[in-house]
């Protein structure tokens, strides 16, 4: 069952990432079939394919450096047996500390950053509908009062899982938002609390003002739950995320990345530019609109599922 539930999801995950298979893979298989030498041609069509298929320079420069190192030690001749080397390599780049989950089984607060239309909200109402499904009582801060629209989505999610929902109100004061929100949460003895917030890149300082205050107001009014900040970024702006996600952690703590419209691009490969580059793990990837299409990422399974033949 637990096998039959793996497959499920590799499959799913192959499924999902077609598209940046066929970008990125197909190029690899021509070239460890084309090419008959390892030479400086070779490792510069490679590093042309991994950097068009948004793995990223530095990324690109450090897996393509291990593979020398690789095929230098293992004294490799063919290109086709370059292959596992390079799946190796991309493994080995993407290592960070283990993706954990602390907040899905202690009393927590979830700070859920990103600029709009990136897909922040719909994460929230997934991760809210899966914390509820697992029992766990579940409550939204809607403390992006900036745009009207944002609190009105929000709470088509809350109802649509049956979340409570604090804030929301276009103009009101976010912190107070999350104050409020906090005190529900005591009153209620909430599992998670998720706070929505606002991102606006285009004004750094005041970004960082209103993620320092409501962080402030958490470490104040509600120490012991345990703290989790996710950036959420749209894999189909490729480089543009990883611009993202590179600002929001010069202005906060980020403990987790969720990477969205993973189905359907060809830009997939963002994640190992983005989890290697940040050291900070992708924790979920959103793979489609509705409530169950978010999940727990793996980045050795990734790698996998992007070289699978299936
Ligand atoms: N295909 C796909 N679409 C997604 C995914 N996540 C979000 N979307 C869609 O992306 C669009 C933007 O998502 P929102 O959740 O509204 O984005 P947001 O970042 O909250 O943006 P604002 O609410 O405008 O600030 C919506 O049409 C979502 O349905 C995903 O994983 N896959």
């Amino acid at each position: 069952m637990a096998e039959e539930k793996k497959k499920g999801f590799f499959g799913r995950l192959v499924q999902g990432l077609t598209k940046t298979r066929d970008n990125i893979v197909s190029g690899l298989d021509s070239i460890f079939s084309g090419f008959s030498k390892i030479d400086d041609d070779f490792y510069e069509e490679l590093e042309e394919i991994l950097i068009m298929g948004d793995l990223g320079v530095r990324a690109t420069e450090e897996i393509l450096d291990s593979l020398r190192e690789k095929v230098k030690e293992q004294h490799i001749k063919e290109p086709a047996e370059c292959k596992q080397l390079l799946i190796d390599s991309i493994k080995e780049q993407m290592q960070v500390e283990k993706a954990a989950y602390r907040f899905e089984t202690e009393k927590s607060v979830v700070l859920v950053v990103g600029v709009n239309g990136v897909g922040k909200t719909t994460t929230i109402g997934k991760l809210a509908g899966k914390l509820t499904a697992e029992g766990k009582k579940v409550i939204l801060a809607g403390a992006d009062t900036f745009r009207a629209a944002a609190g009105e989505q929000l709470k088509e999610w809350a109802n649509r899982g049956g979340v409570q929902m604090v804030g929301g109100t276009e103009g009101a004061d976010p912190g107070s938002v999350v104050f409020d929100a906090i005190a529900a949460a005591k009153a209620r003895s909430a599992d998670v609390l998720l706070v929505d917030t606002a991102g606006r890149l285009h004004n750094k300082k005041n970004l960082m003002n209103e993620l320092g205050k409501i962080n402030k107001i958490l470490e104040n009014e509600y120490p012991d739950a345990f703290r989790e900040t996710l950036v959420v970024l749209d894999a189909t702006t490729g480089q543009n995320a990883l611009a993202q996600a590179r600002e929001f952690s010069e202005v906060t703590n980020i403990t987790g990345i969720v990477l969205t419209k993973m189905d359907g691009t060809a830009k997939g490969g963002i994640a190992v530019a983005i989890q290697s580059e940040l050291s900070v793990p992708v924790k979920y990837i959103g793979v489609g609109e509705t409530i169950d299409d978010l999940e727990k990422f793996d980045s050795d399974a990734f790698v996998e599922a992007l070289f699978s033949q299936n």
